[in-house]
């Protein structure tokens, strides 16, 4: 009989049983044998006990990478240096321990240091949600609503009057209301109910945001009625989200698999916290929805016409199938069914840039991209890098040569270079790739009237960004 000292929390804690919420139940036992065991063997059997019950094996980098189906091709040295940087940030990528499929689309580039999923790129995992892949701007998406034969111009001018980009909130008299149903359902999933969240739900109703966000009208060119296409995600409901849910994925990954790179951290899907997650994608998922209607509701109204046609889908998401969760970063799912309120005729919206059509498209499903396609034409080069090749020339007559033949406005009433169609990939050569390997059939395009983006800024986000690349120049 040992029975001269008690074991405690603590002790088990030095003896490197890490913290958890199993310390008291292993604490009892350890006193429970204390009075047929020495201190020592007491900690010896209480830890075996620990790594039997309570630790799971941890995850290594897959060696084995699945294979990367490739639908990028490069006919210059701008491109080639593309689909290269693509290729080796997608297979490390790919190494994370849940991947079973990668894809990459026309519209690729990489977006983050390597080991970051592209924009243009699709991962399939098991048991997986990874924040990372899905990126922070959460369903971002497009909505395209059927006005009508309306003169294009009007819904130019009638929608500059309801659109809210860039740092420019709804002041309270021109607030939307927020889906009441909705916010309620939000109060009820433990992500959902943060004050950021529930505030941002309110305060940024009818908001745009800025970067590439957009406002586009055109006129249809099979049936020649005008639509107002838009381009948003979640706003500060799906940012904050992100932040949780990559909070979330740190710390579960940290213990599972050390070696996984924080921006490829996951949550386990069939985890309490990874079904609350997916619930809380889904809410996040019909505040957008209901973000890009509302307005388009207030255009139609004020033009006194009924909406005749709409559809919308999200390009930055994650879709159950297979049973796999497919993470899409910057790519349209091709399939029928990708959700409940999918068109019914199949349709999806895939934009170039602001002088060429949006096409209206139906996914072939294709194997070979996993059941993707493109979400856009996609960048070659950063935006810094197109702004250097722009030097030389002021910003009036770039605007201009670029943008003669649409009414482009900028809600800010500052040109953003970054934004004009020669920042992004030549439409054309993205076109015929889609065609080429199968990727979508083209159904209809919507001719580009005019487009409306939020304008250069003084956002604090955007002055952190040319600070860093003022930085990297003087380094
Ligand atoms: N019709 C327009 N298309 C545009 C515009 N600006 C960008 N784009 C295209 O949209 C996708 C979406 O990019 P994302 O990664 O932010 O979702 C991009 O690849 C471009 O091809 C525009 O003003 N009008
Ligand atoms: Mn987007």
């Amino acid at each position: 009989m040992f029975m001269t000292e008690v074991i405690t929390n603590r002790d088990l804690v030095e003896a490197g049983i890490p913290g958890g919420s199993y310390l008291p139940s292993l604490t009892a036992l350890g006193n429970r044998l204390l009075s047929e065991h020495s201190r020592e063997e007491v900690l010896r059997q209480v830890r075996d006990v620990y790594e039997a019950e309570h630790t799971v094996a941890r995850l290594p980098l897959q060696d084995d990478v699945p294979e990367l189906k490739i639908n990028l091709e490069a006919d210059n040295e701008m491109e080639q240096a593309n689909l290269e940087a693509c290729i080796a940030t997608m297979t490390e990528a790919a190494r994370t321990p849940t991947v079973r499929g990668v894809a990459i689309l026309p519209d690729a580039c990489p977006s983050g240091p390597k080991g970051t999923i592209t924009v243009g790129g699709v991962m399939a995992t098991e048991n997986a949600i990874h924040p990372g892949m899905h990126s922070a701007d959460i369903c971002c998406s497009m909505m395209a609503t059927n006005l009508g034969p309306v003169d294009p111009a009007l819904v130019m001018d009638t929608a500059f009057g309801h659109v809210r980009f860039g740092p420019l909130a709804r002041n309270t008299s021109d607030r939307l209301t927020p889906d009441p149903q909705l916010l309620r359902s939000f109060a009820n999933n433990p992500f959902m109910r943060a004050e950021k969240i529930l505030h941002n739900a309110k305060v940024q109703l009818g908001t745009q945001g800025d970067g590439n966000h957009f406002y586009f009208v055109g006129v249809s060119e099979k049936t020649g009625d005008t639509y107002v296409v838009s381009h948003h995600g979640s706003r500060g409901v799906g940012s904050h989200l992100y932040k949780l849910g990559m909070k979330e994925a740190m710390k579960y990954t940290q213990c599972r698999s050390p070696e996984t790179l924080p921006v490829n951290s996951w949550i386990e899907a069939d985890s309490q916290v990874g079904q609350d997650y997916w619930e809380a994608l889904q809410l996040a998922r019909l505040w957008t929805r209901f973000n890009h209607s509302a307005v388009h509701d207030l255009i139609a109204r004020d033009l006194g016409v009924d909406v005749r046609d709409r559809f919308w889908n999200e390009h930055n998401f994650v879709f159950r199938r297979h049973g796999l969760y497919y993470h899409a970063k910057g790519a349209t799912p091709a399939w029928e069914d990708f959700s409940d309120d999918h068109d019914r005729l199949g349709r999806t919206i895939i934009p170039l840039n602001m002088g060429q059509p949006v096409l209206i498209v139906k996914g072939s499903d294709s194997p070979g991209a996993l059941g993707f396609s493109p979400h856009g034409a996609g960048r070659n080069m950063t935006r810094k890098a197109h702004k250097a090749t722009l030097q030389g020339r002021s910003l009036e007559a770039v605007f201009a040569e670029e943008t003669a033949h649409i009414d482009a406005r900028f809600q800010s009433g500052r040109i953003d270079t970054s934004e004009l169609p020669s920042a992004y990939k030549k439409a054309e050569a993205v076109v015929d790739q889609i065609e080429r390997m199968a990727l979508a059939q083209v159904v209809d395009r919507i001719v580009p009237h005019g487009s409306i983006m939020a304008g250069e800024s003084d956002a604090p986000w955007k002055q952190r960004r040319q600070a860093r690349d003022r930085l990297s120049d003087e380094g």
